[in-house]
């Protein structure tokens, strides 16, 4: 250890002391991941952008937060907008996908293991990874705005530690350390799964859980790669031209965005706050993944046999679906129920529903669905059924969830969403269709789900099978290519774009 760092080491060990003080006091007065410094004085001192960056990190580090419910609110709070909010949401979200990629850097360019430096910096030291590897930050800037924000947040000794391993991070281009990291993940060669969790970031269990669901959706595993380095691009703004409330080419005009490709409804949006659209700001339009837009319009064009018009959105909340259920609720003079357990998430999906005509929403209610098949058995001819799950579908939008989840999450979640599918094919008239959604792609989720349902509906007297959504997806997607051998729909973000949606059509006999 060079004197440098020992002298960083006996500051940072002061400092801890201090800190955790502080940290204590901050998150008794709910300002748990904030400096205690005062606003002035963290605003004069360093780069607003990177410390909201910075307090993000320590944010979801401390408290569990969401970083896409702490960033939005302290950019706003910090008066930062324009490039300085692109740059701290840049910052912020790439450092926390690429956490894993950035930590086996610093394992390299760091003179003390890791697990020995203190979090608030280690989070420093990501934050100057980012900037040096993953945006276009020059690296004098990088390492000498990251080091100020070292000084201010973590004191001068650990400042001085920053900067030493800044300077090793700074001295190799991208490709040269990922070869490193690859190389020490691997060093047999043969251990494919190490490798790309380094290298592309993600942890070794949902590694091996998405080859395995690419192969089980009968894709090549060849596309491994592919479908981790999406995860770690930021997914595009897709706007929902909600049938009937406005055409998507009204949308276009006012918002200047393009078709988005698959989704007829769906259009991308190159720039700006999608809240200034007039449609969306009156809940004609939306934001919405492609992917989500393509599962709701194939469960709603889906066949039913005789009466179609009493649909249940089981787990509506916040309303996206919901939203766009309505809208063709309200084209095709059928009724939805939405149900959510979360009394506030509720709330969100009456606020999405503002524009859909009132005769279309019979009712937005609290509760759990899974007595809904139990109090209304056959009562619906159409049940969506989109399934509290891992997100494993999700991870380039939700920065931070691919370290938080675990392999037992799998377990709990898979047990609900069979009682909730169970509850969702006794609520469905025979006849009726169950639309069973995920935006997970985890096979445990997935197919073996539905598997033991279409078992468990059987032995329960109400039988189900499994439609061959490729026909229905195609007619709402023209440029929708069917993947031969299955009848169900997964999308990926490195094939089509969207979110890894899993849709499954059933329908009750
Ligand atoms: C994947 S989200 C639904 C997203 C929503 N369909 C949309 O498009 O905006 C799953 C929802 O199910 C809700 N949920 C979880 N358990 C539930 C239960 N037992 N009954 C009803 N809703 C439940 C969660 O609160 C969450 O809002």
């Amino acid at each position: 250890m060079s004197r440098d760092e020992q002298g960083a080491g006996r500051a940072r060990d002061a400092r801890r002391d201090a800190r955790g003080r502080q940290r204590g006091e901050a998150r008794a007065q709910g300002r748990a991941g904030r400096t205690t410094a005062a606003p002035a004085r963290r605003a004069r001192t360093s780069d607003p952008a990177r410390a909201a960056a910075y307090d993000t990190l320590r944010a979801v580090a401390e408290s569990e937060a969401y970083a896409n419910l702490v960033l939005p609110p302290l950019l706003r709070e910090r008066g930062l907008a324009g490039r300085d909010a692109a740059f701290a949401t840049e910052l912020a979200y790439g450092t926390l996908r690429l956490r894993g990629r950035y930590d086996a850097v610093l394992a390299q360019a760091s003179s003390r293991p890791l697990d020995e430096v203190d979090p608030p910096v280690l989070d420093v030291l990501r934050l100057g990874a980012h900037q040096l590897l993953g945006m276009r930050v020059p690296a004098h800037a990088a390492v000498s705005e990251t080091v100020g924000l070292a000084r201010e947040r973590v004191g001068a000794g650990a400042a001085q530690f920053v900067n030493a391993v800044l300077r090793r991070v700074a001295e190799r281009p991208l490709e040269e350390w990922l070869t490193r990291v690859a190389d020490a993940a691997d060093p047999g060669g043969a251990d494919t799964v190490a490798r790309l969790a380094a290298v592309e970031s993600h942890p070794a269990w949902v590694v091996r859980a998405l080859r395995e669901s690419l192969v089980g959706s009968g894709r090549p595993a060849a596309e491994l790669a592919a479908a981790l380095v999406a995860d770690n691009a930021p997914p595009r703004v897709t706007l929902v031209a909600r049938p009937g409330l406005v055409s998507s080419q009204e949308l276009a005009e006012q918002s200047g965005a393009v078709p988005a490709g698959l989704a007829p409804t769906a259009l991308v949006l190159s720039g700006g706050d999608p809240g200034d659209v007039p449609a969306v700001r009156d809940g004609l339009a939306g934001v919405q993944d492609e992917g989500s837009q393509l599962v709701t319009l194939a469960f709603v064009e889906a066949e039913v046999a005789g009466r179609d018009e009493r649909w249940l959105d089981m787990c509506a909340g916040p309303g996206g679906k919901a939203a766009l259920l309505g809208a063709l609720a309200a084209q095709r003079g059928a009724r939805l129920v939405a149900n959510e357990v979360q009394p506030h998430r509720a709330r969100l999906v009456r606020q999405a529903l503002r524009a859909v005509p009132g005769e279309a929403v019979e009712e937005v209610r609290t509760g759990d669905a899974r007595t809904v098949g139990e109090l209304e058995p056959g009562a619906y001819d159409r049940v969506l059924l989109d399934a509290p799950c891992t997100g494993l579908g999700a991870l380039r939008r939700r920065p931070e969830s691919r370290w938080r989840r675990t392999p037992a999450d799998l377990a709990t979640l898979a047990a609900l969403q069979r009682e909730l599918l169970a509850s969702a094919v006794a609520a469905v008239r025979p006849g009726g269709v169950v639309g069973y959604v995920t935006c997970s792609p985890h096979l445990a989720e997935t197919q073996l789900v539905v598997l033991d349902a279409v078992r468990a509906a059987a032995r329960a007297g109400t039988p189900v099978a499994v439609v061959d959504a490729a026909p229905v997806m195609a007619r709402v997607a023209p440029a929708w290519e069917p993947v031969p051998g299955r009848q169900d729909v997964q999308l990926w973000p490195h094939v089509h774009g969207t979110d890894a949606m899993h849709l499954t059509l059933l329908r009750r006999s």
